[in-house]
């Protein structure tokens, strides 16, 4: 997977470079790209913002610049040319299918979860476009929507100073799933939300922490009963935290619960 990022504050994206996503680019699993906005301008100042039309506090991010930025980068290119990997050029009748997404972090956007990131774990190509202020421009995205297939994203319920966080978490996320990237593929079935729960209690050495002992279930060496304690520890969190998830999952079968007898 090739991944480009757009931001007026490329070093926010530099920790993409560490661990495991770091690891997962030097094996050549993962190709990340970070662009900064401003080397599309042409001011003397690399202005990319101005106030908001019909008035109202902060500012708006200039369409131009991201409007150059958004077609260098679908041809594969940075502000001095061709980078990374050859892209493939759009074919005039190209089908919007083959045209990559365009992750566009913003409040107003749809709500990353586990869901999501797999869908995004399975293009070839990512495109992520990091607003600052009080966002950017709509026309930019109606105008990329011509050749990327456009994906407002939003982590939650809460805003922050700008795309960036959101870039990292959704590169994260995503390229953990992909082939070769953690070590061990099992750990990644067992994780929260992968089954739309929440993951059970995790313990290790000592058996005993403060005056804490871990569950003697846990240290009985029955795979059966431990994988039952799970799955029951798993509900019982859930419900107790997240009971939107339990609710949603029994929505969607009836049955779901039933193993957990
Ligand atoms: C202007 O760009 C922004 C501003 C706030 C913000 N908050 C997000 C969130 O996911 O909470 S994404 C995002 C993008």
């Amino acid at each position: 997977m090739r991944v480009d990022v757009v931001s007026i504050f490329p070093a926010y994206l530099e920790p993409l470079g560490l661990s495991l996503l770091g690891r997962a680019q030097r094996l050549g699993l993962l190709e990340v790209h970070v662009h900064d906005l401003r080397g599309w301008t042409e001011d003397r100042h690399r202005t990319v913002d101005d106030t908001p039309a019909g008035g109202g506090a902060g500012m708006v991010m200039l369409p131009e610049p991201w409007g150059r930025a958004l077609d260098a980068v679908r041809r594969g290119e940075g502000p001095e040319g061709p980078v990374g990997s050859a892209v493939p050029a759009r074919a005039e009748d190209g089908a919007a299918d083959d045209d990559p997404v365009l992750v566009v972090p913003s409040p107003s956007g749809r709500r990353l979860d586990q869901r999501l990131v797999r869908e995004l774990a399975g293009e070839p190509r990512l495109v992520v476009a990091c607003g600052r202020y009080e966002g950017v421009d709509e026309r930019v995205l109606v105008d990329a929507a011509a050749r990327y297939r456009v994906l407002p994203l939003s982590l939650g319920d809460y805003v922050l100073n700008g795309g960036e966080v959101a870039a990292l978490a959704v590169v994260e996320a995503v390229g953990r799933l992909l082939p070769g990237v953690v070590g061990n593929p099992t750990s990644l079935v067992e994780e929260s939300h992968e089954d739309g729960l929440l993951e059970n209690p995790a313990y290790t050495r000592p058996p005993v922490w403060r005056g804490q002992a871990v569950p003697d279930v846990l240290l009985s060496g029955h795979h059966g009963e431990v994988a039952r304690w799970r799955r029951q520890e798993g509900l019982r969190r859930t419900a107790r935290r997240r009971p939107d998830l339990l609710n949603a999952l029994v929505a969607a079968d009836p049955s779901a619960l039933d193993a957990a007898e």
